[in-house]
């Protein structure tokens, strides 16, 4: 094998397993890149909400980087669950000397709707982790925080993917529509132009981790040298088939199924490398 891609998340621990450093390195796994991880809190969590959240001392997550820099390539990295600000400075410090694409998955509420960082640490992340992104992917509650704007409509959207890359200066801005009626519409915003990926909405409840997955498939192909374009729609697919093909587990948002692609194998996989 001439080039092994490595991806690396910086994220919450969800002992469920859909959610979090659990959902990203399946994701890794699944779509072919090695997969490390640096867990940055512990929570108790399960499909049904947040029960406890323990928080991994920063000297300690400094050091987790710091092993994984010293010995591993990192081809790409993403960030999830970053509950502070003190351990959002040493993520601050260490992203120029990762220098690979950073995705950054701008976690603040669960989808059970339990806060996972404090205010602080929204205007924190917002005015020192975003400039540093390559490309930020929030969700429509995340999007407006950062924005300090509603956003009711496919424009609103739009307008904010612009905003984010225009005033904040991550490099790009995906803007996600799961929680928006109609169909599943997302928007890239690269600072040149618009893109847009649509699927049709699927009737589930059990949306628990899509966000986590989304992002950490970006982050897995991009590793691979995909092209951002391609990384983000080739990640669109699998989300909607990980959707699609989701697991009724708990009592109440289930998981994503990270092996989707492999259900009806020759077909499935083909959808997702072209
Ligand atoms: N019911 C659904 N059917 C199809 N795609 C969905 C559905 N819900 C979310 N998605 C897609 O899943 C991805 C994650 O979006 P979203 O659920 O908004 O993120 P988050 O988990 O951060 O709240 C997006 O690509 C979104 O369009
Ligand atoms: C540790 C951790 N990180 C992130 C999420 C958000 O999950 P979602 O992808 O559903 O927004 C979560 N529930 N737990």
């Amino acid at each position: 094998m001439k080039h092994i891609p490595c991806a690396l998340t910086i994220a919450g621990s969800d002992p469920s397993g859909g959610a979090g450093i659990q959902a990203d390195l399946k994701t890794f796994q699944e779509l072919q890149s090695y997969g490390m991880s640096v867990i940055t809190s512990l929570t108790a969590q399960n499909t049904t909400g947040v029960q406890g959240v323990y928080h991994i001392p920063t000297d300690m997550i400094e050091q987790q980087l710091t092993s994984i820099m010293n010995d591993m390539p990192i081809h790409a990295f993403k960030t999830g669950m970053i509950a502070n600000v003190d351990m959002m400075k040493v993520i601050e410090k260490r992203v120029p000397e990762i220098n690979a694409p950073y995705i950054m998955d701008p976690v603040m509420v669960a989808t059970s709707g339990d806060p996972l960082i404090s205010t602080q640490a929204q205007q924190y992340l917002c005015n020192h982790l975003l400039p540093l992104a390559t490309v930020v992917t929030p969700n429509i509650p995340e999007a407006e925080t950062i924005i300090g704007e509603k956003i009711n409509t496919e424009d609103d959207m739009k307008e904010a993917a612009i905003q984010i890359v225009k005033h904040y200066g991550a490099q790009a801005a995906l803007i996600k529509g799961g929680h928006i009626k109609g169909d599943a519409v997302d928007f890239l915003y690269d600072g040149n132009n618009m893109f847009t990926f649509s699927a049709q909405r699927i009737e589930t409840k059990n949306s628990h981790g899509t966000g986590c997955t989304l992002s950490a498939a970006i982050t897995a192909f991009l590793a691979q040298g995909a092209s951002f374009y391609d990384a983000v729609k080739r990640s669109k697919t699998y989300i909607t088939l990980a959707i699609k093909h989701s697991l009724p587990l708990g009592n109440g948002s289930g998981p994503t199924n990270h092996w989707a692609p492999r259900i009806n194998e020759t077909t499935k996989l083909e959808e997702i490398k072209s």
